[in-house]
C-alpha cells in the first residue's frame, strides 16, 4: 500500500533529508509539505527545497483537509512540532515527529489525546539507530552503575537543550535506577550551572559548537572504574533509516510511542 506523507519543515536540515528519503522510497509517496515562508506554490518554484512537483502549503489545516495524507512527517522547532502533533491527531491523520523540546507534561498531553483520537503517533527524539542503541545500553549499564552523567553535543544552530536524546536516556535511566544525588553532598557551584541540569540526580550538560552535529556521551562511574558509552551522528543522513522506520510503524500503531527504543530488541 502506497503511504502519502506530509512533511513540514521541507527547507530544513532534517526535512530536506526526509524529502530525499520519501522520493526514493517505493511505496511512500511525498504528497505535500508545510512550509512557514512559501504558499501556494510547487516546491521546485521555491528556494531551498528540493526540485518536486509537490505542492506547498502554510496552512496544515487547509493542507490536510485538500490532501488527505496517511501521516505528517514533522522537522521543525518544538512550539511548532506541538501544534502539528495536535492538528495531525485532530484531523485523523498519523504524525511522525522527530522535532524535540518536548517535556514530560507535553508527551502525557499528546499520549492522550492519541489515545482518545485512537490512532497511531510517534515521537523520536533520535531516528540514528546507534543512538537508540546507546539509550538501551545505557539503561541496561545503569542497572549496575547508578552514578550517571551525560554529555551531549551538537551544532549551535540548536534551539532546545538538553536534546531529547538526553533527555530520553535519562528516563529510561531512571526507570531502572532510584533518584539520586550525585557528587559530594556538600557540593557548591562557584559559577551558576557548573555542574549541569539535573533530572533525578543524574546531571546532564550540552555543549553548542559550531562543527558539530550530534554527538553523546554517557558516563558510568563505579569504584576504581568507569565505563563510557558514546554515539556520533556525522551527518543527517543516519536519522533516514529511522524516519523510514517510524513512518512504517505508525501506520500499524495505535496510541502515542515516544521512542523507536520500543521496536529494537
Ligand atoms: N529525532 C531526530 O533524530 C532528530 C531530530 N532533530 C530535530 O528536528 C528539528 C529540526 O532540526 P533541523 O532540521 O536541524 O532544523 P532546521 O532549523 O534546519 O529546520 C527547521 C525547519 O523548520 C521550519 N519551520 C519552522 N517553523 C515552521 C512552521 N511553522 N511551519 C513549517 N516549517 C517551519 C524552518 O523554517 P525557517 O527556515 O523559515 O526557519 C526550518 O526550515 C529540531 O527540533 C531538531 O532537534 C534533528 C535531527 C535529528
Ligand atoms: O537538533 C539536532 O540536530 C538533533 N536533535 C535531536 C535531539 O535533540 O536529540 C536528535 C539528534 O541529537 C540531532
Amino acid at each position: 500500500m502506497m503511504i502519502k506523507i506530509i512533511v513540514a519543515g521541507p527547507r530544513g536540515n532534517m526535512g530536506k533529508e526526509a524529502v530525499s528519503m520519501i522520493e526514493r522510497e517505493a511505496d511512500f509517496e511525498l504528497s505535500a509539505v508545510v512550509d512557514r515562508k512559501y504558499d501556494g506554490i510547487m516546491m521546485k518554484e521555491a528556494e531551498g527545497m528540493a526540485s518536486l512537483q509537490v505542492p506547498v502549503y502554510k496552512d496544515i489545516d487547509k493542507c490536510m483537509k485538500e490532501v488527505n495524507p496517511d501521516v505528517l512527517v514533522d522537522l521543525t522547532n518544538p512550539e511548532t512540532g506541538k501544534m502539528h502533533l495536535r492538528k495531525a491527531l485532530e484531523h485523523g491523520v498519523r504524525p511522525v515527529v522527530g522535532t524535540t523540546g518536548f517535556t514530560d507534561d507535553d508527551i502525557r498531553g499528546l499520549t492522550s489525546l492519541a489515545e482518545e483520537k485512537q490512532i497511531g503517533a510517534i515521537i523520536a527524539p533520535n531516528f540514528a539507530i546507534g543512538a537508540i542503541l546507546l539509550m538501551k545500553l545505557s539503561k541496561m549499564a545503569a542497572k549496575h552503575m547508578d552514578d550517571v552523567e551525560i554529555i551531549e553535543q551538537h551544532h549551535d544552530k540548536k534551539l532546545d537543550a538538553p536534546s531529547g536524546t538526553a533527555m530520553k536516556t535519562a528516563q529510561l535511566i531512571s526507570e531502572v535506577r532510584d533518584e539520586k544525588k550525585q557528587g559530594h553532598p556538600q557540593e557548591e557551584e562557584a559559577w551558576a550551572h557548573a555542574r549541569g541540569a539535573e533530572y533525578e540526580g543524574m546531571r546532564i550538560h550540552s555543549v553548542r559548537l559550531p562543527g558539530k552535529v550530534a554527538h553523546q556521551e554517557v558516563i558510568f562511574g563505579g569504584e576504581g572504574q568507569t565505563l563510557t558509552l558514546r554515539h556520533d551522528s556525522l551527518n543527517r543522513t543516519s536519522f533516514m533509516p529511522g524516519v523510514k522506520m517510524a513512518v512504517e510503524k505508525v501506520m500499524k500503531t495505535t496510541g502515542l510511542v515516544y521512542g523507536l527504543d520500543q521496536y529494537i530488541d
